[in-house]
């Protein structure tokens, strides 16, 4: 007997730089179907057309379907939020809060008209905040609304100990939590290499300055490019998390969640390390933190709650 599976189907709000790549990827791997959605005419279409080009050179079926129109996301298992601005060398994410907002709220209200049992992924900067907008506004519950940040930053934090040892990236366990901005947190005691801790490697030096770079990450490929942000490691960021829910893996992917008490930390959105399968979050980790790791994550999370703050002041009322 043949198992028919449906194919699954996967929306991406704004086809710029990160959303058109990350449709690249899902389309190519055969992961999912795509609807690929801007608000510049034609550029989704555009975009979708010449990824379906290239589908008798590359062998993949899968279809993609560039839009203007939320009508058609409707049934998507999976939503991807990269609409909005990104940054340019100078700034920090969090100078995107006001413009990005009222474009978040916007997207969220069509995602809950349109798409209400899907799980978003928000990716828009300042991420956490953009996560938040889209859960007051979405009303979804924790488990479907899951910010990418951290596998991105601890992706670059493996790249960037795989090249200071001299070892392959497969070897490499990293762990960054806390915001995806300034303050985020890698975490030394959690990473390791062929499963020795780095601390036992590397001289602290070396370290320290791997860990700022790797909180420099984003702004180190901003200064380089001037007009764009980085677009090729996010996507495959946000591949691996959809990856995880699709297929059921049950990965540990850090990612910035809606707290309720975990870790000390309450009513925010903050990367931590969770488990993600076809319902979405399945479980937070909680690790036992160093006293020092506790205090940094604390701060981490202070500044997001100030940014809650800002926003609840910008937006009086999240449903208009
Ligand atoms: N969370 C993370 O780790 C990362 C976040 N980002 C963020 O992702 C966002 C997107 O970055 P890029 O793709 O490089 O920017 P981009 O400028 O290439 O693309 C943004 C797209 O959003 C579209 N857009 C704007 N308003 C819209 C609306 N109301 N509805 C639908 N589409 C709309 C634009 O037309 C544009 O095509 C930025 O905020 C950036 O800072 C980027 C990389 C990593
Ligand atoms: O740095 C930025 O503005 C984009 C981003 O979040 C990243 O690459 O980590």
């Amino acid at each position: 007997m043949r198992i028919v599976k449906k194919r699954r189907k996967v929306s991406i709000i704004g086809a710029g730089n990160v959303g058109a790549t990350t449709a690249q990827k899902i389309v190519e791997n055969g992961l999912a179907d795509v609807v690929l959605l801007d608000i510049r005419d034609g550029v989704a279409q555009g975009k979708s057309l010449d990824i379906l080009e290239a589908g008798p050179l590359m062998g993949f079926d899968t279809r993609i379907v560039g839009t203007g129109h939320y009508e058609e996301i409707a049934d998507s298992s999976v939503v991807v939020v990269t609409a909005g601005f990104s940054r340019k060398p100078g700034m920090s994410r969090d100078d995107l809060l006001h413009k990005n907002g009222e474009i978040i709220r916007d997207v969220a209200h069509n995602i809950r008209k349109f798409a209400p049992d899907s799980i978003i992924i928000p990716v828009t900067n300042p991420m956490d905040l953009m996560a938040y907008v889209l859960w007051r506004v979405t009303g979804f519950p924790r488990e479907r609304v899951i910010g990418m940040g951290g596998a991105l930053d601890s992706s670059r934090f493996a790249y960037f100990l795989s090249e200071e040892t001299r070892t392959s990236v497969s070897n490499i366990h990293s762990l960054v939590m806390g915001g995806h901005g300034d303050q985020m947190v890698p975490l030394l005691d959690f990473s390791t290499i062929a499963g020795v801790p780095v601390r036992k490697i590397i001289p602290s030096d070396r370290l320290e300055a791997i860990v700022t770079r790797t909180r420099n990450g984003g702004a180190e490929i901003v200064h380089l490019m001037k007009d764009s942000s980085a677009y090729f490691a996010p996507a495959a960021a946000i591949y691996s998390m959809i990856e995880s829910i699709l297929h059921d893996r049950h990965r540990i992917i850090p990612s910035s969640v809606l707290l309720e008490g975990e870790y000390g930390i309450r009513g925010a959105f903050v990367g931590v390390p969770v488990r993600l399968g076809n319902q979405g979050l399945e479980e937070i980790i909680q690790l036992p933190l160093s006293a020092e790791e506790s205090s940094q994550l604390a701060h981490s999370a202070a500044v997001i709650a100030e940014g809650i703050s800002a926003l609840n002041r910008l937006f009086n009322n999240f449903s208009e």
